[in-house]
């Protein structure tokens, strides 16, 4: 291929990524993957530099802005890193900087590199004023809203009030004292702070077991994840997403501090998130170290990191060795690999959800991967296994992210042993039996999944029933975790959750099971025999379940209507239900119109929540419960819906109203089906202007055509 087709391929090739990747929050291929082409695409163009393209993805940040968002003008351009991935490299950067300061001695910062979305916070007079992504480096979109949401991030610095830093530092990352190292007093009125915005690895875990649950399809990693949540429209749903953010760089017009190991020192003394995990560097070597350190250690965080940053501790010195087009000429960013092993595919087995759908699990050859043994790697579905074409025997690369189970990632074929044989995906459920069905959802073929209809009566699915009865978002009684429900269901004391209300202590007491011994396999192959498991139901486990059984009759409706199981209601889903309807007779009465026409339900959750309680098993279920004495009723106020007029559109309002109150006005929106916004975007609908309304707003929906009511006009609409 002649060098103006690569480079024209490469082009092309590297903006859709760079689309994919930062428009709609999905990597199509690895960073490794991309990181090298961007590399090929950079030799390409510095040999041929008349053929470089204007839209080359080697001259510019890779991310855009969205419609959905205002635009905002960074102060300061928003760069992004050159990266690396070997020593060498490492090296000559070291030289590059010893060279551009002329012999000057100097020391390194290191910090972990935080793989989330870069954000920049603006603050003036102390108080945060504007939060916005990174966008192409020059406008970003301004999510000012849901920075807002996080909990860590100071909404004020300087003359604190008492409460104002909120729950943070539950990470236990940060320094355990924030008191203030230089006093607030010196803030300057104008400064800007930027970090990594990004999901708590638990927090993402926590999400896709929910999600897994209720049968929606999984999210594909806490960076995506994050960078989805941010760009979310509704800041009450991000707020739920309990996203964090972690602090690394400060900027003002005038310099305020003399090197970033002091501007870190002292950003945490204002109460900023600082990760503790910086450590300042005296020369290469002492940054090799630090490398050298983190490359497992990293695993023990909160969050997925993907390397560690270098950066050049001293400000002067930074200027001094400035800028590229791209990215800073005082810091490079180390890349990890994704850690990575390769093993051999033994046997697969199938896993059944709650909802039926047949899981596979690669069971491999023990290897040892990131400072631990893996055994396992997860597979997905049919489709993952066409896609990597993987057969039993082969040898496949197994990477590990922070998720808890490793993937796996493809397949050597050059290693494919004689003996290797297709996988024969399962007909009928391992467990009862019942032929498989292929079902697909919202996102088609790529998710598809085969599941075991028998709902009621197939082993697995019924034992999983009572683990998302029990869980603490729903009946909160895990004292019945650890293979006590197993034994329970072997001995017949129980068929569904509503059972659980007639155990009693004569039931309980004594009863013993033992499980057999499952081995512990070593990183070298060899096996060491695991200790058999006894589960004993003893009078004091008997007492802590059943006051927990007893405790859980009073466990709020939404916790109830979310343990009830349906599909796709999620415990979010069912606290919004019970906002809506306040009661279970209210929301059983309901015709499907009016469930599909509450906010964030939806038609395809209203069907689903819909039939269910169509099904005459579930009433009775329904039934059970209200006789065990559950909580079927809100305690809440309840947002009457008294109309569907305003359906499907969502609203903003600014300035004050003659028959409103702020709090009046909300509830007429929900109570007419409207949704709430929290900023002037393409997906607002109306903008309703009262008396002394807000410059801003107005200008900003007239340059986006959006409609504006007057207080008469909506009072109109509420028909
Ligand atoms: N897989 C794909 O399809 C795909 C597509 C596009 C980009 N990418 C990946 O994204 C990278 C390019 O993204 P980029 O331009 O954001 O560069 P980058 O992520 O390599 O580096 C810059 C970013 O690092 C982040 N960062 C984290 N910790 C930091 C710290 N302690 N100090 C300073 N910054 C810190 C900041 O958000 C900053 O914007 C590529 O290297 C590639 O690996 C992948
Ligand atoms: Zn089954």
């Amino acid at each position: 291929m002649s060098p103006e087709a690569r480079i024209q391929e490469l082009t092309s090739q590297l903006n859709y990524y760079n689309d994919q990747y930062y428009q709609h929050s999905q990597s199509v291929v690895d960073d490794f993957t991309f990181d090298k082409l961007l590399e090929e695409l950079q030799a390409l163009e510095s040999q041929h530099p008349n053929l470089k393209r204007p839209d080359s993805p080697t001259a510019r940040v890779g991310g855009t802005i969205s419609k959905e968002f205002a635009t905002v003008y960074h102060r300061f351009p928003m760069l992004s890193l050159g990266n690396t991935y070997n020593e060498t490299d490492l090296i000559e950067f070291d030289n590059r900087v010893r060279k551009g300061l002329n012999g000057e001695a100097y020391e390194y910062i290191c910090e972990q590199k935080f793989d989330g979305v870069a954000l920049s916070m603006t603050y003036e007079n102390g108080i945060l004023v504007q939060g916005a992504t990174r966008g192409d480096g020059v406008r970003g979109d301004d999510i000012t809203h849901n920075i807002r949401t996080i909990r860590t991030m100071p909404l004020k610095v300087g003359g604190r009030e008492e409460g104002d830093e909120g729950e943070k530092r539950e990470e236990g990352l940060s320094p355990s004292s924030s008191s203030s190292l230089f006093s607030p007093s010196s803030l300057p009125p104008l400064f800007e702070v930027r970090g990594e915005g990004f999901l708590p690895l638990a927090e993402f875990e926590r999400i896709n077991k929910e999600r897994e649950d209720i049968g929606e399809p999984l999210l594909a990693n806490p960076r995506n994840a994050a960078s989805g949540a941010f760009k979310q429209q509704d800041s009450a749903a991000v707020a739920k997403r309990r996203l964090d953010c972690f602090i690394y760089s400060f900027l003002s017009d005038e310099p305020v501090f003399q090197t970033h190991e002091e501007s870190l020192l002292t950003l945490a003394g204002w109460g900023f998130n600082i990760s503790p995990t910086w450590r300042k560097c005296a020369d290469i070597e002492a940054v090799k170290a630090y490398i050298a350190e983190w490359d497992t250690k990293r695993f023990t965080l909160p969050l997925n990191t993907d390397g560690i940053v270098i950066k050049v501790n001293r400000y002067d010195q930074q200027r001094e060795l400035g800028y590229t087009a791209k990215s800073p000429r005082w810091a490079i960013a180390y890349k990890f690999k994704a850690a990575a092993a390769a093993t051999t595919l033994n046997s697969i087995t199938y896993q059944v959800g709650r909802t039926g759908a047949v899981t596979p699990v690669a069971h491999l050859s023990p290897v040892l991967l990131a400072g631990t043994v893996v055994k396992r790697a997860s597979l997905h579905n049919a489709n993952e296994i066409a896609r990597l074409g993987v057969m039993l025997g082969d040898t496949v690369f197994v990477e590990k992210g922070g998720e808890i189970i490793p993937k796996i990632t493809g397949v050597d074929l050059g290693k494919r042993p004689e003996s290797a044989h297709a996988i024969a995906y399962p007909t009928e459920c391992p467990a009862c039996g019942t032929s498989l069905v292929r079902k697909e959802d919202d996102k088609g073929a790529a998710q598809a999944h085969f599941y075991c209809t028998n709902e009621k009566h197939c082993p697995p699915q019924r034992q999983a029933r009572f683990e998302h009865f029990i869980q603490r978002r729903a009946m909160n009684i895990e004292s019945l975790g650890e293979g006590k429900i197993e034994l329970l269901i072997d001995r017949g004391l129980v068929e569904e959750p509503a059972d659980l209300y007639d155990l009693t202590n004569e039931k309980l007491l004594g009863l013993e099971k033992t499980y057999p011994a499952t081995s512990i396999v070593r990183a070298d192959g060899t096996e060491e025999p695991g200790k058999a498991r006894t589960v004993k139901f003893g009078q004091k486990t008997v007492d802590n379940i059943l006051t927990a059984i007893e405790r859980s009759k009073a466990q709020p409706f939404g916790n109830v209507l979310f343990a009830m199981g349906i599909r796709y209601v999620g415990s979010t889903t069912a606290d919004r239900l019970v906002d809506y309807f306040g009661s279970l007779d209210a929301l059983m009465a309901v015709p499907l119109e009016t469930l599909a026409g509450v906010p964030d339900v939806g038609p395809r959750i209203a069907e689903s929540a819909f039939a269910w309680f169509q099904d005459e098993d579930n009433r009775r279920y329904v039934e059970r419960l209200r006789a065990a004495g559950l909580q079927l009723v809100s305690e809440k106020k309840v947002v009457a819906l008294e109309s569907d007029s305003l359906a499907g559109k969502t609203f903003l309002y600014t300035g004050t109203f003659a028959n409103f109150s702020r709090e009046a006005i909300e509830e007429r929106i929900a109570a007419n089906g409207g949704k709430l916004l929290s900023g002037v975007s393409k997906k607002l609908n109306f903008l309703i202007v009262g008396e002394n309304a807000g410059p801003s707003k107005v200008a900003k929906a007239q340059q986006l055509n959006v409609p504006m009511l007057s207080e008469d006009e909506f009072i109109a609409m509420l028909g």
